[in-house]
Parts: C-alpha cells; sequence; structure tokens
C-alpha cells in the first residue's frame, strides 16, 4: 500500500493556514495530522474544521509544535519569520520536509535554517504557483536579452494586511532580473522612490509596492526603454494556488536528501 504522507499547518487561523488545511482534507495524496497556533491563540484545543466555522476534521488545535511534527512527514509553514526558524529546528528533530512559505525573512533568519537543513529537507519559495514561478524564469531570460537601455522596475500590489515589502514574489523577481543582467541585486536595487531622488540610475533595479483592500497578489516586472516597453505580468486571484503548490512540494520533498531546496527543484523549471 503507498504511504500517505501526514501533513501538519501552522499559522492554521491564518488566511493561508485556512486555505492549506482545506487543500490538504480535499486531496487524497496526503492527510491532515496537526494543526498549529501560537500559545494563547482561542483556537487551542478546539478542532480546526468546527474552528474554520464548518465539519470536524478530527485534528485538535495545538500550541506544541514539537508533539504535532512527531506524528507528521511534513510541516507546511506560512507564518512569521521568527516563528518559521523556530519551525525549523523542530522540523529537522522531527525529520519532517519543511514547506517554507513565510516571506519576509532577513538575511540573518535566512542563515539560521540552515543547521536544520542539514538533518531535513527545507523547500523556501517566496511564491509557490506555477505562474510565478514560470515568470521568474522568463524574468531571467528577458533580462538577460535586453541591455541596460531597458530599464527594469518591478511594481507589486497586495492586500491591506500585507506587513512585508516589497514582497517576497517581487524580490524573487528582482534577483532573476539581476541574475540574468549578472549583476548582484544588493548593488543595483532601488527601493521606492521619494522626494528629489536625482535621474534614475542606469542599470538599477526598481521596487514599488501598492498596498489595499484584498488584493491577492499582483507583479509587473516592467522593462522600459526609449519608444518601447515591455511588461511580463502575473495576477493571482485565488490563494489556492500557494496552497497547491505548498502542498506539491511537501509530496515532492518525501525521500529528497537532506538540504534547502526551492520551487524551480520542485517543479522542475
Ligand atoms: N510563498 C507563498 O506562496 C506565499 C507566502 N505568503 C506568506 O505567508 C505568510 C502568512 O501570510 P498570511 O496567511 O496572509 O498571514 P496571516 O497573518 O493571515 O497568517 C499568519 C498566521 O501565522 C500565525 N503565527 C504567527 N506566529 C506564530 C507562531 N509563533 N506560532 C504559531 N502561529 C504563528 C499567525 O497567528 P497570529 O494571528 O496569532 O499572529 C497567523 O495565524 C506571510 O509571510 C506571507 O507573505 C502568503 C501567500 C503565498
Ligand atoms: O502576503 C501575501 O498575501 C503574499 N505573499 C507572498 C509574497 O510576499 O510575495 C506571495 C503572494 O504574492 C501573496
Amino acid at each position: 500500500m503507498t504511504h500517505i504522507p501526514g501533513i501538519v499547518i501552522t499559522g492554521a487561523s491564518g488566511r493561508m493556514g485556512q486555505m492549506l488545511i482545506r487543500t490538504v482534507t480535499e486531496s487524497d495524496q496526503a492527510r491532515l495530522v496537526g494543526a498549529v497556533e501560537r500559545a494563547g491563540h482561542d483556537w487551542i484545543g478546539r478542532d480546526v474544521g468546527e474552528a474554520m466555522g464548518g465539519q470536524p476534521l478530527g485534528v485538535t488545535v495545538t500550541d506544541d509544535p514539537l508533539e504535532a511534527f512527531a506524528k507528521a512527514q511534513a510541516v507546511i509553514d506560512f507564518t512569521a519569520p521568527e516563528a518559521t526558524v523556530e519551525f525549523a529546528g523542530l522540523a529537522a528533530q522531527a525529520r519532517c520536509v519543511h514547506v517554507i512559505g513565510t516571506t519576509g525573512m532577513s538575511d540573518a533568519q535566512i542563515a539560521a535554517l540552515e543547521p536544520a537543513a542539514r538533518h531535513s529537507v527545507i523547500v523556501r519559495a517566496g511564491n509557490m504557483s506555477l505562474g510565478v514561478n514560470l515568470l521568474v524564469q522568463l524574468t531571467k531570460k528577458v533580462a538577460a536579452a535586453l541591455d541596460e537601455d531597458f530599464d527594469i522596475e518591478v511594481i507589486e500590489a497586495h492586500h491591506r494586511h500585507k506587513v512585508d515589502a516589497p514582497s517576497g514574489t517581487a524580490l524573487m523577481l528582482g534577483e532573476a532580473a539581476a541574475e540574468g543582467r549578472g549583476v548582484q541585486l544588493a548593488d543595483v536595487a532601488d527601493r521606492g522612490r521619494d522626494g528629489i531622488t536625482g535621474a534614475r540610475e542606469r542599470g538599477h533595479i526598481g521596487f514599488h509596492a501598492i498596498r489595499g483592500g484584498d488584493i491577492v497578489g499582483e507583479h509587473d516586472v516592467l522593462f522600459a526603454a526609449p519608444g518601447e516597453r515591455i511588461v511580463l505580468r502575473h495576477v493571482a486571484t485565488d490563494r489556492a494556488i500557494f496552497a497547491r503548490g505548498a502542498l506539491k512540494a511537501a509530496l515532492w520533498g518525501q525521500g529528497q536528501k537532506p538540504g534547502q531546496y526551492d520551487m524551480v527543484d520542485v517543479l522542475g523549471l
């Protein structure tokens, strides 16, 4: 009989947490075996399906991540940077695949994942959708094909609750553009403009963030030259695309060697 991996969802009450619970429970390739929230959250001790306003799912929300991870083969984690660093250590102890969708992580927080990745499989991406990961590849190609006469700007739009900017996706697209150009993003990134900024610097990559309403996630990569513009665009209208990608990553990670991977590995792009 094929083994069906057990999955724990952290940040179960969040926008992505609830979408992930629906995606895992609707899948015949995975089982929901745990739901984690922080200590003191009013969902702790309740059945997660009932807490979401639906039928019971037979999984009680816990504030003890290690106890939940010990019963699972994968953890899908769309929470907050400090929580994700803590969960990485616990997922490694439990030898679970750790799928990380959390964005806004600092360089130090990303480096703190490395010890865990010696013992477990980590799949991390600022965007788990097929469409965005394809757009990343296209951005790299277009940037490599064009010279610095084309100014590159990354424009993103998200809902009013988003706490980090630029978005993880915008940074992935900026990294891809920089790689295509053969430069380091840190040397050329201009994050937002305000006041007397001076004329645009040739070869720089600009980032701009719009926040409003319930926008799920929109990303444009603009290549603007005198006389013409190219715009590469992705529009997300349903968070299910991220949840489906994350579940795919959790299943792909089973049996892989410990280490850090991304959605390009998972999707074979
Ligand atoms: N990679 C991708 O494809 C995508 C990534 N994201 C990213 O996922 C993250 C979450 O987004 P979203 O769902 O909209 O945010 P929400 O704020 O709706 O959800 C985050 C959840 O994580 C919980 N949480 C935070 N800290 C802890 C902790 N220490 N222990 C347990 N739970 C914790 C929060 O609980 P509380 O409310 O109590 O703080 C909340 O339930 C963001 O970083 C976002 O950018 C989002 C969509 C797609
Ligand atoms: O916070 C969100 O909502 C999203 N976050 C990710 C990001 O930072 O790019 C992915 C998606 O755009 C939605």
